[in-house]
């Protein structure tokens, strides 16, 4: 069951996440030429979170950067922060690396994927810089998972998923970050309905209400498994998914080559609403202090 009692971890975090940080990361991420699954530039992106997630967390011992190696060329990258008390307790915070432009991307196709989904890495990231920031230590086992070639079939997070399951690994709780930074609809954040957990939806919506006051929640669906998150659902895992807009409302340049920073309002604003809900279910979820 849910309990909402860490506030002053949960303060101490949000107060770290920062516009120009994600935003930063979505500039750098939108600028190899594309991330797509099959080329060298997807495989580049990957290894550049790698490094990245490797850099920030370099001061603590409890922390390691692995890629998750598939069958085609772009890894995924697991960052895993091991609890103090509860290690085996597995809480995952999820996104993918990879950007499309459709049918036809390869080797020097441009696809930037800014928004879908650069800005979910990046506000990712800026949670782990939180993390380090503040000196946060989970009590339970954190793992932040950069999918790769979610966008041919949620392949990337579908070999993990399936993995976990087989190795019976006792994740908690998953949340996907995918598309966080069009602000495309009145409400501020946006719970999916379909293929997640109503329990943990239940428990993000009670997170806004408590420490994103001012901002405005409501609810929408995919009708078909839109992404990561599916992949932990069909494990029969408990996966969430706060999305930037209703699907009416969302970004119309994604699997375009204008999918860039410039085209979701040219900041990291909407990314920042999402990074302070992800820096909320980290530490009321993995619990732990500093
Ligand atoms: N289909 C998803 C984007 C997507 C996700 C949810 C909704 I509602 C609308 C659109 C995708 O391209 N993920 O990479
Ligand atoms: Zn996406
Ligand atoms: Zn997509």
């Amino acid at each position: 069951s849910y309990t909402i009692d860490n506030a002053d971890m949960v303060n101490a975090l949000q107060g770290e996440i920062s516009e120009a940080n994600i935003r930063a990361t979505i500039e750098t991420l939108s600028s190899f030429t594309n991330r797509y699954y099959t080329t060298s530039t997807g495989v580049d992106a990957a290894e550049w979170i790698r490094d990245k997630w490797q850099s920030l967390t370099s001061s603590r011992s409890d922390a390691s950067v692995q890629l998750y190696n598939h069958s085609w060329a772009q890894p995924s990258v697991i960052l895993t922060i091991q609890g103090q008390t509860d290690p085996d307790e597995i809480v995952v915070l999820g996104a993918h690396l990879d950007s499309t432009v459709g049918f036809g991307t390869g080797e020097g196709t441009r696809a930037p994927g800014a928004d879908d989904d650069a800005s979910g890495i990046a506000t990712l990231t800026d949670v782990v810089n939180a993390i380090v920031a503040t000196d946060y230590k989970p009590a339970k086992t954190l793992q932040f998972m950069g999918y790769a070639a979610e966008e041919v079939g949620l392949r990337g997070s579908d070999d993990i998923a399936t993995d976990y399951k087989s190795q019976n690994k006792n994740v908690i709780g998953v949340l996907q970050l995918d598309m966080t930074n069009y602000y495309g609809s009145n409400s501020d954040i946006y719970i999916i309905g379909d293929y997640t957990n109503s329990a943990q939806n239940s428990f993000l919506e009670d997170l806004a209400q408590t420490y994103l006051g001012g901002l405005s929640v409501g609810t929408t669906y995919c009708g078909y498994a839109c992404s990561d998150h599916a992949s932990w659902h069909d494990q029969g895992f408990a996966a969430s998914f706060p999305f930037e807009a209703t699907f009416n409302g969302s970004n119309p340049h994604i699997h375009t080559v204008n999918d860039t920073l410039a085209n979701s309002g040219g900041d990291a604003n909407h990314a920042v609403k999402f990074g302070k809900l992800a820096a909320a279910y980290v530490a009321e979820l993995a619990k732990g202090g500093t």
